[in-house]
């Protein structure tokens, strides 16, 4: 976990970007996945809003993914450790990268067959709060021919955007600067399991 930390440390303080897979093993990754699948068959989740605060709302020519909040006041075991997991992650960003990271939000999303996310930037200008995007894929298995991989556009120096894909395997691990890179969620050809989240600049 050190050696992961001091990674994910350098290259976010590099390259406001990275991905790292096995963040966590399989057993949790497993563990996660099946809470997650239980919550959706009790119909926890809703269709994902865009927009913040009297702004929020449901546009699915945006984003068509399905959402259930942690709630920070009631996590569950399994939850409470990938909370844990996050604040190692806090920590080091702010010793290293002085990012002066005070709390932590999550949801877990399902992507449901022909969903997507639209591209966007996670830090909305009338609440800046959200410093660093933190998602963790949950899924079994996971090919190029599913769909559904994130694209980041990462900004150049001399302008331009490189565009980088990432599949959602699970155990991987993607962490970004909020305000700086803007992505999307390719749509899916296959459900689609993770947990987002978001280490703010305020309690
Ligand atoms: O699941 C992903 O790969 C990205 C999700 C996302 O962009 C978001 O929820 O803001
Ligand atoms: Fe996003």
């Amino acid at each position: 976990m050190e050696e992961l930390l001091d990674y994910i440390s350098s290259e976010i303080y590099q390259k406001s970007h990275v991905v790292v897979d096995d963040f966590v093993d399989r057993p949790f990754r497993k563990a996660l996945l099946e809470e997650q699948i239980q919550l959706v068959q009790q119909g926890k989740f809703k269709t994902a809003a865009v927009g913040t605060g009297g702004q929020k709302q449901v546009r699915t020519e945006i984003r068509s993914d399905e959402v259930l909040w942690m709630d920070a006041e009631d996590l569950s075991a399994l939850q409470s450790a990938f909370w844990e997991k996050i604040a190692e992650v806090r920590k080091v960003l702010n010793q290293r990268c002085f990012l002066g990271l005070r709390s932590f939000e999550g949801h877990f999303a399902r992507y449901p067959i022909g969903s997507f996310y639209k591209r966007h930037l996670d830090q909305f200008h009338a609440v800046p709060h959200r410093v660093v995007t933190v998602i963790l894929y949950l899924n079994d298995s996971w090919t190029s021919e599913d769909g559904g991989a994130l694209r980041m556009y990462i900004p150049q120096d001399d302008g331009s955007e490189l565009i980088e894909d990432v599949l959602p395997i699970g155990g991987r691990l993607v962490v970004f600067l909020s305000g700086e890179i803007p992505h999307e969620v390719m749509p899916t050809k296959k459900e689609r399991i993770s947990i987002t989240g978001w280490l703010r600049d305020i309690d």
